[in-house]
């Protein structure tokens, strides 16, 4: 925004000592879908504190009504009365006219026209991309938990459900209840991930409207799916992110092959059981992954043994899955494709997804959670190779 009389810039500029008392406080407040704060997104409208130490605090929000609102609001209310030589704050709320939006859309996402699909080539971003042979091996529970250990690390995170048939990260990170989905907010041609533990989650169990996303099917066909896809890239505002997660869907279909071409430098942790009879259907969604140039990060053996009371350990879905698939995808042309983990069976685990209170967060010594952050915590030591990958400055 420029700075002109009339805007919030001149306005903190010719702000009293209180008034730039309740300006600073409000550099604390964040919008919590845009994780920025709302004094840079242009949304304190004006500051003003008379001689009683009233403050009247002006803000716009960009829709009416959006899902934020309340809080926004609760928070720009805390923090104007937090501020010295305040007594008492209030909040007026008003919505922004349309080319304020634009403004704001601009400033957000710091373009104007056309916009490339988000973390191509030249981005920084960390892109994962979470694939199984068979489905109900845990994928989702997993990207989910990874997700969410990486976000609690200080990582700025992203999650996209590539799973367009069987999505259930909404419900798995508690942004789908009792048949009830969080929408993301939308402004303008920009769609706004809700925020969940701390990670920006994007589904298309979002966009059924008022249908109930557990009776509702999405039967859509190759271009469709590509588009969907394709728009998530392009029209969901992620803003910088440090990792990208995507729980694809399993197998070896449309989605994995429209990841590999919109996001060839993604790199794929594959999850498998025990069960060698999965292996193989393993190894082959890794290698259509490595078919449209990705590389294949690690494997991850979800379901194995089950700790009992006793301390024993029952191999429920038999022994050594994750091992073979690891072993079947090293060769000389890739190097050694490591085994990053095992995370073995847990109730405490299936119950904290199911009520959508990932166990990394709410029961961290579970088995389970222990392991899946032990892995979040091996990844993001790793980082990303940049072997390979051109250097984006220009010696002098
Ligand atoms: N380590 C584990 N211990 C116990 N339960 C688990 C574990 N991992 C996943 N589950 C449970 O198994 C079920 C299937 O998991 P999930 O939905 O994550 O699988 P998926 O591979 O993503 O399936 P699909 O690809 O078919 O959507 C869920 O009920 C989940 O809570």
């Amino acid at each position: 925004m420029t700075d002109g009389p009339n805007t919030p810039q001149s306005a903190r500029d010719q702000a009293n000592t209180t008034e730039r008392a309740v300006w600073e406080q409000l550099d604390r407040v964040q919008d919590p879908e845009i994780m920025r704060p709302i004094t840079e997104l242009g949304m304190v409208q004006g500051v003003s504190v008379d001689e009683a130490g009233h403050a009247e605090v002006s803000i716009l929000l960009t829709i009416a009504g959006c899902p934020a609102a309340r809080r926004i609001e609760a928070d720009t209310q805390a923090a104007a009365a937090a501020a010295t030589g305040v007594t008492q704050a209030s909040v007026e709320v008003g919505v922004m006219t349309p080319s304020e939006r634009k403004a704001f859309i601009e400033r957000v996402r710091g373009d104007r026209g056309s916009r490339p699909v988000q973390f191509g080539p030249d981005s920084l971003t960390r892109v994962i991309a979470v694939t199984s042979g068979k489905g109900g091996v845990g994928k989702s529970s997993l990207t989910a938990g990874l997700a969410t250990a990486l976000a609690a690390q200080g990582l700025t995170v992203g999650l996209i459900d590539a799973d367009v048939f069987g999505f259930s990260i909404p419900s798995i990170m508690g942004l789908s209840r009792d048949g009830q989905t969080v929408q993301p907010t939308q402004v303008g041609d920009m769609i706004l991930p809700p925020v969940a533990h701390g990670v920006k989650v994007i589904s298309i169990g979002m966009f059924l409207g008022d249908e109930d996303p557990r009776t509702t099917a999405v039967s859509w066909r190759g271009p469709m799916l590509h588009r969907t896809i394709e728009q998530f890239l392009r029209d969901v505002w992620f803003g910088d992110l440090d990792v990208l997660l995507l729980d694809l869907p399993p197998g070896t279909g449309d989605v994995a092959i429209s990841v590999g071409q919109l996001l060839p430098q993604a790199e794929v942790l594959v999850v498998t059981t025990p069960q060698e009879a999965a292996a193989d259907v393993a190894v082959r969604s890794a290698l259509v992954a490595r078919q449209t140039g990705q590389k294949v990060l690690g494997v991850v053996e979800n379901m194995s043994g089950f700790v009992q009371p006793d301390g024993t350990v029952l191999d429920l879905f038999g022994a050594g899955g994750g091992k073979l698939v690891a072993e079947r995808l090293s060769d000389e042309e890739h190097g050694v494709v490591p085994l990053l983990g095992s995370v073995p069976l847990s109730p405490g685990f299936r119950i904290a997804g199911d009520s959508g209170d990932p166990a990394v967060l709410t029961e961290p010594n579970d088995p389970a959670a222990a392991e899946v952050l032990r892995i979040a915590h091996e990844l993001s030591r790793h980082g990303r190779g940049l072997a390979g990958r051109p250097l984006t400055v220009t010696p002098r």
